[in-house]
């Protein structure tokens, strides 16, 4: 196949923008063009609290995890001088307040780790020990702003479209990119994808620029912009209910407030929360099953809350697959959905794995071994 085909990426977040802009800059002859049922503002991606923290997935190989994480580290890191793009350093605790001995994986990347003091420790009741750092936040939505701008700079068509079927794409692209986050569970078949629901509460506290995490995030407390800190969190396997919980945002809160009772007097007037006078969303689920974020009001407080659901898989699913048809007719295709509580941390990395997988389809059109793919719910009986 020659290097000007056409490539169709289904998908807005940051994996399916991320992985349509190294397509595009490593076939500059490609016609890139993305097709997604939503953009940013309205994606998981922009629910997310946006920390270069990534949790562990459990059958991803570890060097893998590891290199989409170091990429990701240093393509941000690349990025902060840009005012644009929407990326922080920022300094922090991850603490725990259990016996816990496991190093995590992406402590060997994180700057200046060190073991947290007794003194540090008497700040945060319950926790019983922890690791002091430096790593990175994304601000999703205007890392997406800058991105998209990047995109369109290059050329690439951004289509806003819900796709019931990737066969709608039948003619029009010779290679498509699956990236359409949890809802890919419409779009092929697999058994594997499912949702891990997250809630989280926006406060201002601008007097605040440290970060808090507990365990594997299960309380979190993040400084990001404008004096905007995101709480949490909620993590429901196997629930895909996006409307906002009251009951959570308490729970929520009151987790927060006990890992740093001085967080109480930090917040400041929610009236400050600009971000939210712009950024207010309805709830929001599409009948034909689209994924999109929900941000509603708490009516104690009057905090913004956002719910996102994210597309857990054990295994982040990169692979190059035909996908076939009921009439016998095939396409090329190319996964890269499944990143879990992760896809902020890891998603350059795993975007440039995809992208070779679509240079791969131009080196061996033919696909000779390629494994089948079958779009959802439509496996044939003699499989
Ligand atoms: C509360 C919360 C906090 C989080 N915090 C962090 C964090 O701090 N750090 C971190 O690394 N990760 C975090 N995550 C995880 C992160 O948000 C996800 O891993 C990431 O957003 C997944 O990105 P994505 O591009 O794959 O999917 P999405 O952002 O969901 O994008 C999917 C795209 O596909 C499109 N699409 C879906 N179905 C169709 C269709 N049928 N037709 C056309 N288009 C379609 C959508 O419209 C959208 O454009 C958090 C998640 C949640 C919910
Ligand atoms: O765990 C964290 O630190 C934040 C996060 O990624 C999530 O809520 O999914």
């Amino acid at each position: 196949m020659q290097d000007n085909v056409r490539v169709t990426v289904v998908g807005a977040g940051v994996v399916g923008c991320a992985t349509a802009l190294q397509i595009q800059q490593k076939l500059p002859n490609a016609t890139v063009s993305i097709v997604a049922a939503h953009t940013s503002p309205d994606t998981t991606s922009n629910v997310a609290a946006g920390m270069v923290i990534p949790p562990f997935i459990p059958d991803t190989t570890l060097s893998s995890q590891k290199q989409w994480f170091r990429d990701t580290f240093s393509h941000f890191l690349r990025l902060i001088k840009d005012h644009h793009a929407g990326i922080y350093l920022t300094n922090g605790y991850q603490l725990y307040n259990a016996t816990y001995n496991e190093i995590p994986f992406w402590t060997a990347d994180v700057f200046g780790l060190r073991a947290v003091t007794n003194e540090e420790l008497a700040m945060f009741p319950g926790c019983s020990h922890g690791f002091h750092f430096t790593t990175l936040k994304c601000e999703v939505t205007t890392y997406l702003a800058y991105l998209m701008h990047r995109l369109t700079a290059l050329g690439v068509n951004i289509i806003e479209k819900h796709l019931c079927d990737l066969f709608e794409l039948e003619g029009q692209a010779d290679v498509i990119v699956l990236c359409a986050g949890m809802g890919s569970a419409h779009l092929i078949s697999d058994p594997d994808l499912c949702p891990i629901r997250g809630q989280v509460v926006k406060v201002y506290a601008p007097s605040l620029h440290t970060f808090v995490r507990v365990g594997d995030g299960i309380t979190y407390i993040y400084p990001g912009a404008g004096g905007m800190v995101t709480l949490g969190g909620i993590k429901a396997a196997g629930d895909g209910d996006l409307r906002v919980r009251d009951s959570e945002t308490r729970d929520i809160l009151a987790r927060c407030f006990t890992v740093m009772p001085f967080l109480k007097n930090a917040i400041g007037d929610s009236k400050n929360d600009e971000f939210a006078l712009k950024d207010e969303r309805k709830n929001f689920l599409c009948n034909s099953g689209c994924v999109k974020t929900t941000w509603g009001r708490d009516h104690e407080t009057g905090w913004r809350v956002g719910v996102g659901l994210r597309p857990f898989r054990k295994q982040v699913r990169l692979d190059r697959l035909w996908l076939r048809g009921s009439q016998g007719q095939r396409m090329r295709l190319v996964t890269c959905y499944g990143h879990g509580g992760g896809g902020i941390s890891l998603h350059w990395g795993s975007a440039t794995e995809a992208a070779d997988r679509v240079l791969d389809w131009i080196q061996d059109p033919e696909g000779k071994g390629v494994q089948d793919a079958w779009p959802a719910n439509r496996i044939p009986a003699k499989l």
